[in-house]
């Protein structure tokens, strides 16, 4: 059902400081920063032949990624980003198996403009899992 590696993201406590990191001594291409109210976090995206990296930094109150930056004070691995060509199917297959699909199962417009749904990291091997509607 999933198919293509669409992002890896990395929380990161200083985002400008991150994004120097992968333009300068990395020599990647890397993108501006996109303040994502609605999800509680400013996101800068580095393109990579074969994926994206998502540079990832809370934005405002009850951010969902405060806590874990809170146990991991020097960033880390945040979560994967698999696309699948039908959200809602793989949603309702995934719901039938028993996995936890985080909120209130409505998938949301993510970075790209398309919908996105977190999959509980206690289902998958401690990994968050977000899908994106290919
Ligand atoms: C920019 C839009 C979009 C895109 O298009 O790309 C994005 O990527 S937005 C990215 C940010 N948004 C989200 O991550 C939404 C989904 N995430 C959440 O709702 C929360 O982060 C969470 C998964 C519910 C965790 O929130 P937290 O406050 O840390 O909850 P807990 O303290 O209760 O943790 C529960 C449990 O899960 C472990 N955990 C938490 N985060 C991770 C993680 N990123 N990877 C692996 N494990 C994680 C945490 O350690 C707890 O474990 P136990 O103690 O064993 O229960
Ligand atoms: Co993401």
């Amino acid at each position: 059902m999933i198919g293509r590696l669409n992002h890896i993201a990395i929380a990161v406590p200083d985002l400008a400081a991150a994004a120097a990191r992968y333009a300068g001594p990395l020599g990647a291409r890397v993108g501006v920063p996109q303040d994502l109210p609605e999800h509680g976090v400013t996101v800068i995206f580095v393109d990579l032949p074969n994926t994206r990296v998502e540079l990832l930094h809370p934005l405002g109150a009850g951010s969902p990624i405060a806590g874990f930056l809170q146990r991991n004070p020097n960033g880390g691995i945040h979560h994967v980003c698999y696309e699948v060509d039908d959200i809602h199917a793989a949603r309702d297959r995934l719901a039938g198996e028993g996995a936890r699909i985080l909120g209130d199962g409505t998938p949301r417009i993510g970075a790209h403009g398309k919908p996105v749904l977190f999959l509980h990291p206690g289902d998958f091997d401690g990994t968050l899992i977000e899908l994106e509607q290919a």
